[in-house]
C-alpha cells in the first residue's frame, strides 16, 4: 500500500438505535499507522468499527477502505481487512490448525499455502503446543488468540480489533502486542479500541478519543497534550478531561 494514502476514510458515519450511537463521525486512518480508538463505555467505538467491518448498516455516511467503497463493495472491502471482535466465535470441535485451514479455505487459499502461515501465526501467539488440541477445552484468552490468528490468515492490509487485550494474561498480551507491532512494521494498518490507556499510549501512532458518538480529540500523545495545554500529563488525565467536557458528556 502507498505510504501516505489512507487505509480508512469514514465520513459522516451515523447510527441510531434507541438513541444516537454514532453521530456524523469523520475519521481518517493513514496506511501503515497504528491507531487506537479510546472513549468511555457506550461512546460508540464498537458500533463504529462494526459499521466499518460491514456487520452493521449505517443510517448515513460513507466508509472507504483503501479507496474501496465498503458499503457498495462489501466483499472487496472484506478481502483487504480483518475484523476481530471482543466476543470471538470459533469452532470448538476443530483444533487451531484445522480452524485456520478452514478459514483459509473460505478465502480460497489452498492448504499447502495456508499451513505454513497458520503454523507461524500459532507460533507467534504461543499456541504452537496446543495446535492439535480441540478448541473446546481452551480458555477465553486462548480462544481470543485463535480468533486473531484466523482473522490474519488471509494477509489483510487493515486489521480492526475491538478490545483485543481484555482478558489476556501478561504473556498472551505480550504475544498479541508483538504480533500487531510486527504487522505494522510489515506495512499493515491497525485500528483497535482499548480501555487500557497505557497500551494506547505506548503502541499507537495516533489516538482518537470518541465520546457520545463523536471524535472529540485526535493526534499523537504529544499533539493531544499540546491541544489541551498540558506538556507532561498522562493519557489518562487527558482522557478524563476530554470525555468530561460539557459538550462531550
Ligand atoms: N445492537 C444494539 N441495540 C441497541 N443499542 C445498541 C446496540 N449496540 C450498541 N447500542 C448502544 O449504542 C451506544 C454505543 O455502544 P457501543 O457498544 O458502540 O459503545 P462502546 O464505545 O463500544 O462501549 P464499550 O466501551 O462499553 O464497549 C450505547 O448506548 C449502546 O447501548
Amino acid at each position: 500500500m502507498k505510504p501516505g494514502s489512507s487505509a480508512l476514510e469514514v465520513v459522516g458515519l451515523t447510527k441510531r438505535f434507541d438513541r444516537l450511537a454514532v453521530d456524523g463521525l469523520d475519521l481518517t486512518i493513514h496506511a501503515g499507522e497504528f491507531y487506537a480508538l479510546v472513549g468511555p463505555n457506550g461512546a460508540g467505538k464498537t458500533t463504529t468499527l462494526r459499521m466499518v467491518a460491514g456487520l452493521l448498516r449505517p443510517d448515513a455516511g460513507s466508509v472507504s477502505i483503501f479507496g474501496i467503497d465498503a458499503l457498495q463493495n462489501p466483499v472487496a472491502a472484506k478481502q483487504v481487512m480483518a475484523w476481530v471482535s471482543d466476543e470471538p466465535m470459533i469452532y470448538d470441535k476443530l483444533t487451531p490448525l484445522e480452524y485456520l485451514e478452514f478459514v483459509a479455505g473460505l478465502w480460497g487459499i489452498a492448504p499447502t499455502s495456508s499451513e505454513p502461515v497458520a503454523q507461524e501465526l500459532l507460533g507467534s501467539l504461543g499456541l504452537a503446543p496446543h495446535r492439535h488440541e480441540r478448541c473446546e477445552g481452551f480458555s477465553k484468552g486462548m480462544r481470543q488468540k485463535v480468533a486473531l490468528a484466523g482473522a490474519l490468515v488471509h494477509h489483510p492490509h487493515l486489521i480492526i480489533l475491538d478490545e483485543p487485550l481484555t482478558g489476556l494474561d501478561a504473556v498472551s498480551a505480550r504475544h498479541v502486542k508483538g504480533l500487531l507491532s510486527e504487522r505494522v512494521r510489515a506495512g499493515c494498518t491497525v485500528i483497535m479500541t482499548t480501555h487500557i490507556l497505557e497500551v494506547a499510549e505506548r503502541m499507537a501512532d495516533r489516538i482518537g478519543v470518541i465520546a457520545s458518538g463523536q471524535l472529540v480529540a485526535e493526534g499523537t500523545l504529544d499533539e493531544l497534550r499540546r491541544q489541551n495545554g498540558h506538556a507532561d500529563t498522562s493519557l489518562e488525565d487527558l482522557f478524563i478531561a476530554l470525555v468530561t467536557l460539557p459538550d462531550a458528556a
